[in-house]
């Protein structure tokens, strides 16, 4: 197939634009055609170009087609979930499924399943090559998968509330940002008073939904050791006894795994800590690979045990500590986006005592631009406010944060375009 594409200097006329329309058609006529481009910037200029391309050409009506609807998406993302039609269709890959068989399947009426189908595989969530035969496509697929049915449950059954209360909300607080986690749209959209972490300890199916989706959120992505050498920055001369990373509120622990992974020949511990439901949960069913892993019972609103001075602190492995122990590296991933600047400060202030001259905080967050925000990056930082009173932040906001806790900016890595992820190192001055 030849796709030669030249582009005119002085605007399109409206036969470049059909030879452009063409061109699309054609390689859309093959699902698969792009599919062997593995560089991973190319495959996001390539998702962006058609989404802002399609944007541009959209009609008054159009959009607000697009955007009034989006409710329905969800929704029908959930419906067959629970059906598990995009389990089925994904399992039976390859072939081919009558709607009445997968009606059969699903134990769905087929005259709904019918109308299920003619949604899903006009928004490319199911493929349907003849007119009646349905398979699934990498939409279909990414919809059965785990990460799909923790994120569609999380979001449908957890958050949304949260995110329709939301314009009723901020009108009823003359649109002033919310500053309380106590009093946000979560608590609106819940008619509750408990923030969303106290409330969902009680809550044990959206408490499995929400750490389901911890685990698999950034699945794909890289993650900040694919930046940071961590075994050159922060364990130089470690021993079996040094505190290498104590991972503050770091749900069922996939980070501190995954650092384990990375640098296996390095001595050092590695501390888990969290909410005590949490932790037990980690004890009852730990991902694997966590053996060797510390786990510690800790508020990070109270003061961090694990110290550099000689305060005993007592973790799971029995051990008791009676000499200077600061870790290396005490890390926070997505725990400060959760929470509004003054309580942010309490969480680092009470990291800053138990620092060593040796210790870095290194927090694990987007660091948003001033202009271009990828839509990902925008939708958290929408999530955050809802759920939360929390926010994703700009460099200017990190490093107002840090000063105002008496903290040194040392660093940024950027590891992800996707989110603009960051490894932020923050020192004490
Ligand atoms: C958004 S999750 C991030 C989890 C993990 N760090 C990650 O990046 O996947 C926030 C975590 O903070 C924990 N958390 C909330 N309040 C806490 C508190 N007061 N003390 C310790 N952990 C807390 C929650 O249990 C949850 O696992």
């Amino acid at each position: 197939m030849v796709l030669a594409i030249t582009l005119p200097m002085m605007g399109f006329t409206s036969e470049d634009a059909r030879e452009l329309a063409d061109k699309l058609e054609q390689i859309n006529s093959y699902p698969n055609i792009l599919s062997h481009v593995k560089d991973e910037s190319t495959r996001r200029r390539l998702r962006e170009a058609g989404r802002k391309l399609s944007i541009s050409m959209e009609a008054p009506g159009d959009t607000l087609h697009r955007i009034m609807k989006t409710p329905i998406q969800l929704s029908m993302a959930q419906v067959g979930i629970e059906t598990h039609a995009f389990e089925i269709l994904s399992q039976n890959d390859g072939t081919f499924l009558t709607c009445e068989e997968l009606a059969q399947r699903a134990n769905v009426d087929p005259v709904l399943m019918k109308r299920f189908l003619r949604y899903y595989e006009s928004l490319g969530m199911v493929s349907q090559p003849s007119d009646s035969e349905y398979c699934a496509n990498h939409v279909t697929k990414a919809l059965a998968s785990k990460s799909g049915w923790s994120g569609i449950n999380y979001f449908y059954k957890t958050v949304s509330p949260a995110l329709m209360a939301f314009p009723e909300f901020l009108r009823q607080n003359s649109f002033m940002n919310p500053t309380d986690a106590a009093h946000c749209p979560w608590n609106f959209g819940r008619q509750n008073s408990k923030p969303f972490f106290p409330w969902i300890q009680d809550q044990p199916e959206h408490f499995n939904y929400f750490l389901s989706w911890m685990k698999v959120q950034r699945v794909g992505l890289p993650i900040f050791l694919d930046v940071l050498d961590f075994a050159k920055e922060f364990a130089q001369g470690a021993t079996d006894s040094t505190v290498l990373f104590v991972d503050i509120g770091g749900a069922m622990g996939h980070q501190s795994i995954a650092l384990k992974n990375r640098i296996p020949q390095v001595p050092g511990r590695i501390i888990l800590q969290e909410q005590a439901s949490i932790i037990s949960e980690v004890q009852t069913n730990p991902m694997p690979g966590f053996e060797g892993i510390e786990t510690q019972v800790h508020d990070f609103f109270t003061p961090q045990p694990i110290k550099g001075d000689n305060i005993s602190s007592y973790v799971t492995t029995s051990i008791y500590i009676n000499r200077p122990i600061g870790a290396r590296v005490y890390y926070l991933r997505n725990i400060l986006h959760d929470w509004p600047s003054s309580k942010c400060r309490d969480i680092l202030e009470n990291i800053k005592p138990a620092m060593t001259k040796e210790s870095v905080i290194l927090i694990d967050e987007m660091v948003l631009s001033e202009r271009g925000v990828p839509w990902r990056a925008a939708q958290l930082d929408i999530t955050m406010l809802a759920c939360f009173a929390g926010l994703e932040r700009s460099r200017a906001d990190w490093k107002a944060l840090l000063d105002d806790v008496g903290l040194r900016l040392v660093k940024i890595w950027q590891y992800t375009e996707e989110c603009e992820d960051c490894a932020i190192v923050a020192a004490l001055p």
